[in-house]
């Protein structure tokens, strides 16, 4: 059997999306039967520009209100206290314009940490993001990799459950890409559900437990990422891979 996820009965996928439907003007943005979200992770979704990812990503966070369909976290419809308990992260870092630490100090102060604890939390996520020393710099003098690191960061400071991120790495050159994959890696590592859009394939095989391939608001194919570099199984997959597939 090769759809995901296999579970056994009665079991709870993370993340489930039943019969999400977004439409502009008669046409199909998103049009999707049901997607189960578990396993180890890390979830990659590609396909063509405008294949309707980032509103996939969006819904599943609670940003969009799709017009018909329902987004399920360990079975409960998501809400603000859902969202409490991912993070995401866009293709551009959205920083706060003031230090680097108090980007951190400002998820942080939201939880209800104490001012000792969030001091401590700061300088280990300093350490995890390649960031020490740099807490008392303006966030916005940053570099586009340090920005996009202090993004992350922020997202994880409180641990999520989940992780969401929109093309990541797109704006950013192969050493600044690497640091955030590891980032990336060791946050799924520690046990957070990492579910990420990516144009690159050699990133999506680098990361990818299994991947979502969207076509026309569809999704075409959810297979284990090994199946689906070495045989996927649906037409829009083979011309995904081949470079011959657009919207
Ligand atoms: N707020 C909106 N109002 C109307 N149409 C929208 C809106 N947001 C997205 N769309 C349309 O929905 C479709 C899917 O957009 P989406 O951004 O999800 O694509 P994508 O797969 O992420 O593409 P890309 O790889 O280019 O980022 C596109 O045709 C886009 O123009």
């Amino acid at each position: 059997m090769r759809d995901l996820p296999v579970l056994e009965m009665g079991q709870q996928p993370m993340i489930e999306a039943e019969g999400l439907r977004i439409g502009r003007n008669g046409e199909r943005l998103l049009d999707l039967r049901y997607l189960a979200l578990d396993g180890p992770g890390p979830t990659l979704i590609m396909g063509p520009n405008g294949a309707g990812k980032s509103l996939l990503l969006r819904c599943l966070h609670g940003l969009i209100a799709p017009d018909a369909g329902q987004v399920r976290q360990d079975g409960v419809p998501i809400g603000a206290e859902s969202r409490a308990r991912q993070g995401m992260v866009f293709q551009t870092p959205v920083l706060l314009r003031r230090s680097v630490a108090a980007n951190l100090d400002y998820v942080l102060k939201r939880h209800r940490l104490t001012r000792a604890r969030r001091r401590a939390r700061i300088e280990a996520l300093l350490a995890e993001g390649g960031l020490a020393g740099k807490g008392r710099q303006s966030a916005r003098s940053l570099s586009g990799g340090e920005g996009q690191r202090l993004a992350i960061l922020r997202a994880l400071a409180t641990e999520p459950d989940v992780l969401f991120l929109d093309e990541p790495t797109s704006a950013l050159d192969p050493a600044a890409t690497q640091d955030i994959e590891a980032m990336i890696l060791r946050a799924a590592r520690r046990g957070t559900r990492i579910v990420m859009v990516t144009h690159d394939i050699g990133q999506a095989r680098r990361l990818g437990h299994d991947i979502v391939l969207m076509h026309q608001g569809r999704i075409a194919e959810h297979s284990l990422a090994h199946d689906f570099f070495d045989d996927p199984q649906s037409q829009a997959g083979r011309r995904f891979l081949a470079g011959s597939l657009v919207l």
